[in-house]
């Protein structure tokens, strides 16, 4: 089928690759689990007994495929890392049940949520929307994604990240406080979720500022890694 004459030209397709083929992963959207490991939410002064986690979303586009360097964003001094569990769905819809949601993934990956923490503290205290801090150029760098045919669905794996060579955070994925299914479930109750959307799971503690120059390692053990080089 012939595409129509467009008065722009059309916008790229982003296309993340996958572990083991030459075939890519076309992304939709990004949605984004906030404050799903405790000891983060304690880190970041809430309690994660009387606030549950919460979605926001980045850009499609602000995702970095692996190999390219993160460029330092401008109107920030204080750039966190925070290394996640990344979701990659074949398939989506609504009110899906948790005993059906993991039959949407297509695959897993490990990303970096890379934050303007100065940016987002400003829009808490304002109460504004956290784009600014979380939607950023390249803010989110992930790895390759490994099938699911492949893997499984990893129930646990040790996540970690290490900056300069210096292990800086290091988790569980049985830390999530929403499990995976449950998020696919719980987004699902307030979007249609479909094919190419990508979930970001969350981070567990140990979160920290960068600097140009830096180098930062991350991985999920049993299904990723990633380095990343500050520029
Ligand atoms: C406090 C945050 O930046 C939220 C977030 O991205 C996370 O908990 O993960």
């Amino acid at each position: 089928m012939s595409l129509p004459a467009t008065v722009i030209p059309l916008p790229q397709p982003v296309l993340l690759p996958v572990e083991g083929t030459a075939e890519l992963f076309p992304v939709r959207r990004v949605y984004c689990v906030g404050r799903n490991y405790a000891e983060h939410a304690i880190e970041m002064g809430h309690d994660p007994s009387r606030e549950p986690p919460f979605f926001f979303q980045k850009n499609a586009d602000n995702l970095l495929p692996a190999g390219r360097d993160f460029p330092y964003p401008p109107l920030s001094s204080d750039v966190h890392f925070e290394v996640e569990c990344v979701l990659a769905l074949k398939a989506g819809g609504q009110d899906l049940p948790v005993d059906r949601a993991l039959d949407c993934i297509y695959g897993y990956a490990v990303g970096i949520d890379f934050t303007r923490r100065d940016l987002q503290a400003e829009a808490k205290k304002l109460g504004r929307p956290w784009e600014v801090a979380k939607a950023f150029e390249y803010s989110a760098p992930v790895s390759p994604i490994v099938p699911a045919s492949k893997l499984g669905h990893p129930l646990g794996g040790r996540i970690w990240l290490e900056l300069n060579g210096k292990r800086a955070q290091d988790g569980d994925l049985n830390q999530m406080i929403w499990k995976v299914p449950e998020i696919i479930a719980e987004l699902s109750k307030l979007f249609i979720l479909a094919p190419g959307d990508v979930i970001m799971t969350g981070t567990p503690a140990g979160v920290g500022a960068v600097k140009k120059g830096d180098r930062v390692d991350c991985g999920i053990d049993g299904i990723a890694t990633l380095s990343v080089k500050v520029a």
